[in-house]
């Protein structure tokens, strides 16, 4: 399975990491960066209205290359511009084509919150997380042992960072509610075979407390998509390729605010 073979060449990509920046020099500048308000973030997903995750998301496992052009920079001013709640930002080198660098940059340019998104398993990546500007951390149940997401949550919080918890079924999903979750992430894909199916989300929503909010993930193409996960009690929508393939991103972001 795919989330397999991200966590093998993620393990090897922070070893090395790992040998070129401490663990201690990263956690010593992370820790002295000033902590928000912790969980301010979430509720402001529990606000009236759809909330949209706006994605910088050049390639992917399912489909490749998805744009040639890639201003990772011009696309977050312009999601800032264009009142997104939050920007993700994919870090993943190998099959995303996502670089830590990206966050970085974007981060020093919008005051937009920044979602690390990666495949988080170890704690140095948060602390990455941290010193590189993001606000939100993404955690996958599927690739985390009970210990991990414990741990991880803890950390984040103790850092001012919100985790995204990203479940895929019923089963994962009973294991994130046995933790103190403060945002949830359904992903509609399925990573074995890549179909994506909008019922993932439908179905999973009515299982997850009312306090706590959700964002829908992945295969979200149209307003018409939108409106029937809002209409649904659906908080957020994460939305990547879609936004990544159009022309007039500040556009689309306005219908999909208004579904
Ligand atoms: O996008 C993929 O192909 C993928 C494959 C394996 C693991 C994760 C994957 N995507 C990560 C994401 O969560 C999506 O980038 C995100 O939900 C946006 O999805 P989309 O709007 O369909 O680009």
């Amino acid at each position: 399975m795919i989330l397999d073979d991200l966590v093998k060449v993620t393990t090897k990509r922070i070893a090395a990491e790992k040998a070129q920046i401490p663990l201690s020099k990263l956690q010593a500048k992370a820790e002295q960066l000033p902590v928000q308000k912790h969980s301010s973030l979430s509720k402001r997903f529990l606000q009236p209205g759809l909330h949209i995750i706006g994605e910088v998301k050049h390639s992917s496992p399912s489909k490749g290359t998805i744009v040639n052009d890639f201003p990772y920079l011009q696309i977050a001013t312009e999601y800032q511009a264009a009142n997104v709640d939050a920007i993700s930002v994919l870090t993943e080198p190998d099959y995303f084509k996502g670089d830590l660098k990206y966050l970085q940059e974007i981060s020093k340019q919008v005051r937009t919150p920044l979602l690390r998104k990666d495949f988080t398993i170890d704690p140095y990546m948060i602390y990455q997380a941290k010193s590189a500007g993001a606000s939100l951390i993404l955690l996958i149940v599927a690739i985390l042992s009970e210990r991990q997401l414990a741990d991880y949550l803890k950390l984040a919080k103790r850092l001012g960072l919100t985790a995204l918890v990203e479940v895929h079924d019923e089963s994962e999903l009973k294991r994130a509610l046995n933790q103190e979750v403060e945002l949830l992430g359904v992903n509609n894909r399925n990573l074995n075979d890549f179909s994506v199916d909008l019922n993932n989300s439908l179905r999973l929503r009515n299982l997850i407390p009312q306090d706590i909010p959700m964002i829908a993930e992945s295969g979200i193409k149209t307003t018409a998509d939108a409106k029937k996960l809002k209409d649904a009690g659906i908080n957020g929508v994460l939305i990547g390729e879609t936004l990544m393939r159009s022309t007039d991103k500040t556009e689309l972001i306005k219908q999909f605010k208004v579904v």
